[in-house]
């Protein structure tokens, strides 16, 4: 095989490439189900998996919708930011959590939310999201009632803002530390991380990966920690398209 990455002319299979999902892989959409990634990216990743370039994604998603986005592919994964991880050997890895407290405490959220129908509650067993890219006006009621639950369960949640949404994720979840776990484990320990996000649970994944002398890209603007810009869900398409052309045709028919 031979091929580089085509910013910095690094040899790939020197490379561990980690991926975030919304924003960076698959375009935002109105709602969380209706988000797809574009064939062309599949293929992209699907090709680095086959010549053994380790690609791992570190969402803010469940594992098992992970899976279903990336069929047929079933990539090493951190979900939920963090607080769970699925190795490149297969094992499952979660934070310890209190799950009876986290079930009562989505009960609670699925009261409380009920008085905003325009609210889209995602509950994630681990986390919950609150959603209001539908309802624009009720930004404030959303952060209010996301900040009132972190108050209430300081132990167990914090607060995690993001695109048109205001998460409740288990204190400790942190893409900056699962992408350190995954450098610490085979195929990708030894290599240089990469790490491509665009929203403000990627920066502790862009401070873990300059930390550990690897790149970080964000896409889109706004104020980050990454040392590299992309500028669109396209771009990265793009980029993709750019790392695994120059592999060698006889090993992808
Ligand atoms: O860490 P990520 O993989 O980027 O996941 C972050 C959150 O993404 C999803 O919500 C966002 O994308 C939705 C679909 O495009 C959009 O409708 C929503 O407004 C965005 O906040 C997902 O639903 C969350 O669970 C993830 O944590």
């Amino acid at each position: 095989m031979n091929g580089q990455c085509p910013t910095c002319a690094q040899d790939l299979q020197g490379c561990a490439f980690f991926f975030d999902v919304d924003g960076t892989l698959a375009e935002i959409q109105p709602r969380p189900e209706l988000v797809f990634i574009p064939a062309a990216i599949l293929a992209a990743l699907g090709r680095l998996q086959t010549v053994g370039v380790p690609v791992a994604v570190i969402s803010g998603r469940r594992l098992a919708d992970l899976d279903q986005l990336f069929e047929p592919l079933r990539l090493p994964a951190a979900g939920v930011h963090g607080a769970e991880r699925r190795g490149a050997d297969g094992r499952l890895r979660q934070l310890n959590l209190d799950r009876e407290a986290l079930r009562r405490v989505g009960d609670e959220l699925f009261q409380a939310c009920a008085r905003y129908p325009g609210l889209h509650l995602e509950n994630k067993g681990l986390a919950f999201a609150l959603h209001f890219r539908l309802a624009p006006e009720l930004e404030a009621v959303a952060r209010g009632l996301a900040e009132d639950f972190i108050r209430r369960y300081p132990a167990l949640l914090t607060l995690q803002p993001g695109k048109c949404v205001f998460e409740l994720k288990p204190r400790g979840a942190s893409k900056g530390e699962v992408i350190r776990e995954f450098m610490r484990e085979p195929p990708f320990g030894g290599r240089v991380p990469v790490f491509i996000g665009d929203d403000l649970t990627d920066e502790a994944g862009f401070q873990a990966v300059n930390a550990l002398g690897g790149h970080s890209f964000k896409v889109g603007p706004g104020e980050t920690a990454a040392r590299q810009r992309l500028d669109s869900v396209s771009a990265v398409e793009k980029w993709l398209d750019a790392l695994v052309r120059p592999l060698k045709p006889e090993v992808y028919p």
